[in-house]
C-alpha cells in the first residue's frame, strides 16, 4: 500500500504552490523529491504527513485518507532538527518512546541500541550543544527511527553539512533504513544525494510545483542519470 498521492492541489490562500501531484510510494521504497527552489517541495512532504490540508486531491497511507499528522504511522525529520536543547541525546531519543508509553528501563534500552546504530554510543549523555551538527542530525535520526512509524519523512535533514559528512550520513541512513524496514519519502536540493539514495526519483516543475517526471533509478550510470535530472531542472 504505502502512500498515494492523487491529484494534489495546495495552496496557501490566493498563492498556489502544486498543482495536480500523482505518484506513489511503495512499501520500504526510497522516494526523493527535487525540484527548483522553492517550487513547493515542503509543501507536498507536509501534505504527505498531514500538516497541510490539501485545496483538492488527497493523500493516502496504507490505504486510508490523510487527515492530519498520524504520529503513530509517519515520522519526520526536518533541517531544523527542534532536538530539546535541555535533554541529552538519550533522552531525546526517548521521547517518542516516552510517547508510546514504552517502559523506562526499555526506553533506555530502546534509545541506546538506536544511539549505538547512528554511531553515538558515547555521547548518549550530552545534551545537543555539546555535539557536532552531524551528530546532532544523527540524533534527530535515532529520534525518527525511535517512533516506530514505518514511514520517514526527510525535509533537507542534511542541509547544514559539510558534503562528507553528508555522504557518511546518506550511506549510513541508507543501511539503517534497511535494516528497520522504512518507506522514505526525501527532499533534498542535491542531485548527487538523490540519485545515491533514491530508488525512485520525483522532479517537479518550478512552483506551482506539477510533476515533470518520475524516474526510477535503476542500472544507468550516475553520471548520466545526474546529467538528466540537470537538463531536465535547468531546460
Ligand atoms: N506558510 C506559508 N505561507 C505562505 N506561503 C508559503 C508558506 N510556505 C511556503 N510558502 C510558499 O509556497 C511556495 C512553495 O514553498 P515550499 O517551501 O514548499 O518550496 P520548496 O520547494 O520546499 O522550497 P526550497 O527549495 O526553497 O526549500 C513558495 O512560493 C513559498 O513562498
Amino acid at each position: 500500500m504505502g502512500i498515494e498521492v492523487t491529484g494534489l492541489d495546495l495552496r496557501y490562500g490566493d498563492h498556489p504552490a502544486a498543482r495536480d501531484i500523482t505518484f506513489d510510494v511503495r512499501p520500504g521504497e526510497f522516494v526523493s523529491l527535487i525540484g527548483p527552489s522553492g517550487c513547493g517541495k515542503s509543501s507536498v512532504l507536509r501534505a504527505l504527513g498531514g500538516l497541510l490540508r490539501p485545496a483538492g486531491g488527497e493523500v493516502r497511507v496504507d490505504g486510508e485518507r490523510v487527515r492530519g499528522p498520524l504520529p503513530t504511522r509517519i515520522a519526520y525529520v526536518f533541517q531544523d532538527l527542534a532536538l530539546f536543547p535541555w535533554r541529552s541525546a538519550r533522552r531525546n531519543v526517548e521521547v517518542p518512546l516516552a510517547l508510546r508509553g514504552v517502559p523506562r528501563r526499555l526506553r533506555r534500552e530502546r534509545a541506546d541500541e538506536l544511539l549505538g546504530k547512528v554511531g553515538l554510543a558515547e555521547v548518549a549523555d550530552k545534551v545537543p550543544a555539546q555535539l557536532s551538527g552531524g551528530m546532532r542530525q544523527r540524533v534527530a535520526i535515532a529520534r525518527a527511527l525511535a517512533s516506530d512509524a514505518g514511514i520517514l519523512l526527510l525535509d533537507e535533514p542534511f542541509a547544514a553539512l559539510d558534503e562528507q559528512t553528508r555522504t557518511q550520513l546518506g550511506a549510513e541512513l541508507l543501511r539503517l533504513l534497511a535494516e528497520e524496514g522504512k518507506t522514505v519519502v526525501f527532499v533534498t536540493h542535491s542531485l548527487l544525494e538523490a540519485v545515491r539514495l533514491s530508488h525512485r526519483i520525483v522532479v517537479l516543475t518550478p512552483g506551482p510545483a506539477r510533476i515533470r517526471e518520475v524516474i526510477t533509478v535503476g542500472t544507468e550510470d550516475p553520471h548520466e542519470l545526474h546529467a538528466k535530472l540537470t537538463g531536465l531542472l535547468f531546460s
